[in-house]
């Protein structure tokens, strides 16, 4: 019988990060498939941000190698195109002048080259993707006047903008109301459903199963990665989160 070849979007291997030489995440092995869209969950101090930025780069390894896309050359250069990210909101200091519009067209930075400023065919599209977060309203409000779960949803923008292959983030409903909750993961199952993956840091245990179908958890090493209707169980969490209680209650 012919194995099928599985396509990754993320091999990740051997890989120890430490924060002043302590290790935070130990010797992860990690495979994601392409066209998922995962949860990425664990308790505080799991190691799951430092995961996400261990991937995109924005952390230098201890050891350990990450690979996107089957691709030998994962330099940012090569990639930029590829990847978006939207970190957690209140990570990023927004107290300098810029409007929503602005933050959203920054998104296609990528795209233009450093030259090229945006033209009407950008901006029609960056309020198009404001639109399709709710934020249509504010797009010449200043980016520091929004509440955090507003500023979360300009970010979604923005990184929608971008088009890639891959996007991660952390934590995007941090803060926001339930009918943003529900209309950003309808856009991220909008995102899975044409062929890209998505990599979500996620807190709420509950809704994984309603959410995602492919589930890591982490607890500094991988406790289990895999669909989500064959790793997330009890056994598996109470691993993860060192806990003898009940956490998914009636969830699954
Ligand atoms: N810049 C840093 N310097 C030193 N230690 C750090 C730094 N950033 C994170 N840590 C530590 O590394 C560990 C993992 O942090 P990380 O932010 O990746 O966890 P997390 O799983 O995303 O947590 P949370 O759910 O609370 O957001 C924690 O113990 C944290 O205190």
């Amino acid at each position: 019988m012919e194995l099928k070849r599985v396509d990754y979007a993320v091999q990740i291997e051997d890989l120890t990060v430490a924060y002043d030489l302590k290790p935070v995440l130990w010797d992860i092995d990690l495979n994601i498939p392409q066209g998922k869209l995962m949860a990425v969950i664990g308790p505080n101090g799991a190691g799951k941000t430092t995961l996400i930025k261990a991937m995109l780069g924005l952390l230098v390894p201890v050891s350990g190698t990450v690979r996107f896309f089957h691709e030998a050359d994962n330099s940012l250069r090569k990639l930029k195109n590829k990847v978006a990210y939207v970190p957690q909101s209140g990570s990023v200091d927004w107290d300098f002048p810029a409007t929503v519009l602005d933050i959203v067209l920054m998104g296609c930075y990528g795209k233009l080259g450093f030259i090229k400023r945006p033209g009407k065919k950008d901006k029609d599209n960056a309020m198009e993707n404001l639109k399709k977060v709710g934020m249509e309203d504010y797009a010449l409000r200043q980016i520091s006047q929004l509440s955090g779960g507003q500023q979360q949803r300009v970010f979604l923008a923005r990184a929608l903008m971008q088009t890639a292959d891959i996007y991660f983030m952390d934590e995007p409903f941090k803060g926001v109301d339930v009918q943003t909750e529900k209309a950003i993961i309808a856009l991220l199952k909008e995102l899975k459903e044409s062929g890209k993956t998505v990599v979500v840091v996620h807190h709420d245990l509950q809704t994984v199963s309603e959410y995602f179908d492919w589930v890591t958890l982490i607890n500094i090493k991988v406790i289990a990665s895999g669909p989500v209707e064959e790793v997330f169980h009890e056994q598996n969490l109470k691993k993860a989160y060192h806990s003898t209680g009940n956490l998914l209650k009636s969830a699954v």
